[in-house]
């Protein structure tokens, strides 16, 4: 990619990720909402706002389900103390984004989304037929076809530290599509912040801790380090 076109993208992207018009503790969520995202609502553009924000609590609530159902279930395969699952999985606190990704002509010069791994626990993409949302698997990029009525689980980096890697964060980045705008719906599960990990390959840390390094890194770095910050024996950056 031509450096100074992926800058630019970069920006963009940015831009349009951040233009957030409305960041509401809506109850139980924190619902961030793009911009551009309510005309591609479709069937939901035409209801009153409130209606709109109301559909939204209520998606987002019924996400938070699927990822207690999941999480408590991978739960028990990793024979977790049970009585940390409500830290290490908070449902009151999930965050719920609703992204447009305009379309794009020269596709194969720019991504939409870089590639990253998600910092939660487990994220549920709900992505539009269009599709674009990309793994990292056997040293290629996979694309994931959309299925109508399908979720996708993206398990995070918290996963992988609390599962001491039996259950890896998936790196994943999202292609632009020359002709079709996309729209994806995605909830992402958190632990409270207080929530201490701790697994024989990471020293413990506390939620908290991992954000704030996240934030640090970041800004000295321009993307996060992540876990590798707290894997025993691993080469801090
Ligand atoms: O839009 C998507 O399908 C994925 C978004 C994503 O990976 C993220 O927000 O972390
Ligand atoms: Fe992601």
């Amino acid at each position: 990619m031509p450096r100074g076109h992926a800058h630019a993208m970069k920006l963009l992207m940015e831009k349009a990720r951040l233009c957030l018009r409305a960041r509401q503790h809506l109850g139980r969520f924190e619902i961030l909402l793009r911009e551009e995202a309510w005309p591609c609502m479709g069937d939901l553009s035409h209801l009153p706002a409130s209606r709109q924000m109301n559909l939204v609590d209520e998606y987002g609530r019924h996400m938070a389900r699927i990822a207690r159902t999941l999480f408590d279930a991978i739960a028990v395969d990793l024979n977790l103390d049970r009585t940390m699952l409500s830290s290490y999985l908070l449902e009151d606190d999930g965050t719920f984004r609703i992204y447009r990704y305009p379309k794009c002509t020269n596709a194969n010069d720019y991504l939409a989304m870089e590639a990253h791994t998600d910092s939660s626990i487990l994220s549920i993409v709900n992505q539009d037929e269009v599709g674009g949302l990309q793994i990292w698997q056997n040293d290629g990029w996979f694309n994931i076809e959309p299925i109508s009525n399908t979720l996708v689980i993206n398990l995070g980096d918290l996963m992988q530290a609390i599962s001491n890697d039996e259950y890896m964060s998936i790196e994943h980045r999202v292609s632009v599509n020359e002709s079709k705008a996309r729209v994806s719906l995605c909830y992402f599960g958190f632990p409270t912040d207080s929530c201490s990990i701790s697994s024989a390959k990471y020293r413990k840390f506390t939620y908290k801790e991992f954000k704030m390094q996240m934030q640090e890194d970041i800004k000295a770095f321009g993307s996060k380090v992540g876990l590798k910050r707290f894997k025993i024996d691993a080469q801090n950056a």
